[in-house]
């Protein structure tokens, strides 16, 4: 295997905290809070900012919320770092809290996959998870129904986890399939469960060529194609090249009012207007494993992405289980604890297995 750099602290990360210097004098700008960061309401202006439709979107917007990724300064960043940690301590100091919490309940694991099995990497291709992580998730997966939720194509996110008991939501939880054998949560024979927006498949396979042109004169660029929906990749494109790209981009997506965009880390995401998210996938999945009304259930979602946020927000609204942010730095979200990076995550696995087969 090939060695790549491994991106240790992304800064802000594209994400869900926005420093206030980063707005241009063209994007209306939302309230703060205290510590200077954008609260998650607020932070929709910013990303209605960012609308692809209607003729109203400014490539400046998006090139603002791009350039959000600026770290603050590491002063503050600690001070930020210990308010930010009392109000979402790590998952493994709480983890009796959390095991006690989930007494007479069944655990459901939700796992995002890039950033949380696997750390990330310059290149998307390269986006390898250890040979420890996946036997940590093969042995938790034998104690609680287990789900990979990614933005990835299904298929490309199997065959970084290889791992056939599992459930899989692949493109944003657009392509759900269960597992394909050897799981004694499987309820129905390994299909296809649910793809909302199969209509959009000939739109995407357009939209995906149109980009491929379009941006192969920005260096650095990468479009990938996810199946429902498309990446457009800014991790190699040196900063003063994104409004170029941003507005390559948005040429091509003015002409698809059903399509939208949505960013995650270093990355423009693509994708069909429906209500779908991993919030729904998430329902869905519970719902397939006949835990649709059940008091009894006891979700945990770990996820380092603000497309994650949707799930957590579910879990938070139906008061069941909770959401984990891996991240190393502070981020609004709805997500009750933390965890800094992958290694951390599969310490948390581990421990639940261990306290799983101790327990009975
Ligand atoms: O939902 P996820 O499983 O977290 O997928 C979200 C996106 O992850 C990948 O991109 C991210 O990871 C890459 C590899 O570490 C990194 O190079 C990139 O900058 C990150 O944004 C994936 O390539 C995307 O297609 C997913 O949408």
């Amino acid at each position: 295997m090939t060695k790549q750099k491994v991106v240790v602290a992304d800064g802000i990360d594209m994400a869900v905290v926005v420093p206030p210097a980063l707005f241009s004098a063209e994007v209306k700008k939302p309230p703060l809070m205290p510590n200077g960061y954008i609260t998650m309401n607020k932070k929709k202006l910013l990303l209605q900012n960012l609308e692809i439709n209607g003729g109203t979107t400014r490539v400046n917007a998006w090139v603002e919320s791009m350039r959000a990724s600026s770290p603050t300064s590491n002063r503050k960043r600690t001070q930020d770092q210990s308010t930010w940690m009392d109000r979402h301590p790590s998952a493994l100091n709480m983890f009796d809290e959390i095991t006690n919490a989930s007494k007479g309940k069944q655990i459901v694991m939700f796992l995002d996959y890039d950033g949380t099995l696997s750390p990330i990497v310059d290149d998307p291709d390269r986006a390898y998870m250890s040979d420890a992580m996946r036997a940590t998730v093969r042995k938790l997966a034998g104690c609680f129904p287990t789900a990979i939720v990614s933005g990835r194509c299904r298929d490309k996110v199997y065959n970084f986890v290889k791992l056939a008991e599992l459930y899989y939501a692949g493109s944003h939880g657009m392509d759900i399939r269960g597992p394909s054998k050897g799981s004694k949560y499987k309820k129905s024979p390994p299909s296809v469960l649910c793809q909302p927006a199969s209509e959009y498949l000939p739109m995407i396979d357009e939209v995906y060529g149109l980009l491929m042109e379009k941006t192969k004169s920005t260096p650095g660029a990468k479009v990938e194609n996810n199946k429902f929906c498309l990446s457009v990749h800014f991790r190699c494109v040196e900063e003063k090249k994104w409004s170029e790209l941003a507005a390559q981009v948005r040429s091509v997506l003015k002409d698809y009012p059903k399509l939208r965009l949505s960013q995650g880390r270093k990355v423009l995401e693509i994708r069909p207007t429906i209500k779908w998210d991993k919030g729904k996938a998430l329902e869905f999945l519970l719902e397939s494993l006949g835990y649709a009304n059940c008091t009894d259930v006891f979700p945990i979602y770990i996820g380092d992405d603000r497309t994650d946020e949707d799930a957590f927000m579910v879990l938070k609204e139906r008061g069941q289980g909770f959401g984990i942010l891996v991240s190393k730095i502070p981020k609004d979200t709805s997500a009750s604890y933390s965890l800094q990076e992958p290694s951390e995550v599969m310490d948390f696995l581990q421990r639940l297995v261990d306290w799983k087969r101790h327990s009975w």
